[in-house]
């Protein structure tokens, strides 16, 4: 036995009514890791362990950021909530504009606004009940000051380019940096690139589904803000709307620092920070898909899910009107692919 003190407990985690199996964790040595990355095998998720891959941010706690990152606006979310539902701005604005006729209509869940840092952390120390919650989320780009860019040259980026190169990635597009208050969640979601998840301060809880179900997570419709995103509210899922929540099974794990979490592209993902776990600090690293991620068959879940993507903005963008977009398909299919 290790006489190392506990670093959280399970009742820091959320309740939620849904079947989950631990995410496997192995040194970043092992050859097991790519084995579980490889993306002609099983392309799962897995925890990288003992990595350096973010070991020049270790020194990133709030006063270090505050004095080096210096006095750029940086994007923050405010939520009265926990829960930190992503919307597209683009797709906000379709609607606002009128494009997608009069019958749809969108309330952002979140506020975002641009803070200074000094203002962010103020707010951050000063937190009480009954407060928006606040969420920091930036890009790391030439805004951040040149202590955290020369921490940032500094990542491992061996180790980084070495995953991109052996499982056929994309380039890399961007490296969020996301700073939470304790509790905060970032509710479940896919994204259309690989993911490098490195946990830096704090703990976090994450739970993952595969592309393949789909059917269970019901993600909006592709026009939506809320494209991506899952429609069940993991707190109070509503199953006469979405009964096959029911049989969601899902992976999880808890990350810490100096873990990195693969979360493989389009795979599902739920995020919390653990509850009375203090603030958290991740950054992540996002590739794009591989350029020839030759097709071959059978096809991938993840490929027939941006197949489906395809076939819906094509519908949208031809019949203008979302409510059109379900009976067509409905014609389509009854009586003709359908037992
Ligand atoms: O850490 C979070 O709260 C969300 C991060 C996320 O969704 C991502 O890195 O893709
Ligand atoms: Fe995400």
């Amino acid at each position: 036995m290790s006489n190392e003190k506990k670093q959280w407990d399970p009742s820091q985690l959320r309740k939620y009514d849904i079947s989950l199996e631990q995410i496997p964790r192995y040194d970043y040595c092992d050859p097991r890791v790519d084995e579980i990355m490889d993306e002609n095998v099983r392309q799962k998720p897995v925890i990288i362990q003992n990595s350096n891959v973010v070991a020049s941010a270790k020194k990133w706690n709030l006063d270090y950021l505050e004095k080096y990152m210096g006095n750029g606006d940086y994007t923050v979310f405010l939520s009265r909530n926990h829960k930190f539902k992503y919307y597209d701005d683009k797709k906000v604005a379709k609607i606002n504009n009128g494009d997608m006729g009069k019958n749809v209509e969108f309330t952002q869940p979140t506020k975002k606004v641009d803070m200074k840092l000094p203002e962010f952390l103020k707010r951050l120390k000063e937190w009480k009940r009954g407060d928006d919650r606040l969420y920091l989320q930036q890009g790391l780009n030439n805004t951040v000051g040149p202590e955290i860019v020369r921490d940032f040259l500094n990542f491992d980026w061996d180790f980084c380019n070495g995953k991109q190169t052996k499982h056929n990635w994309g380039p890399l597009t961007y490296n969020l940096l996301l700073i939470a208050m304790e509790g905060n969640v970032t509710p479940c979601h896919y994204d259309e690139q690989q993911n490098l998840f490195a946990q830096i301060y704090g703990y976090k809880r994450c739970i993952l589904f595969p592309p393949s179900q789909f059917e269970c997570l019901y993600p909006y419709p592709v026009y939506h803000p809320h494209d991506r995103q899952s429609m069940v509210d993991f707190d109070r899922p509503d199953y006469s709307k979405f009964p096959k929540f029911k049989e969601a099974k899902g992976y999880e794990a808890v990350i810490g620092p100096g873990d990195v979490l693969y979360i493989p592209i389009y795979w599902w993902h739920h995020i919390e920070s653990l509850m009375r776990g203090g603030h958290t600090i991740t950054v992540n690293f996002w590739y794009k898909d591989g350029p020839n991620s030759s097709i071959s068959y059978p096809l991938k879940d993840y490929q027939k899910v941006a197949i489906m993507r395809n076939i819906e903005k094509m519908l949208q963008d031809v019949l203008k009107d979302p409510r059109e977009v379900g009976p067509l398909l409905r014609t389509m299919v009854l009586g003709r692919f359908t037992e």
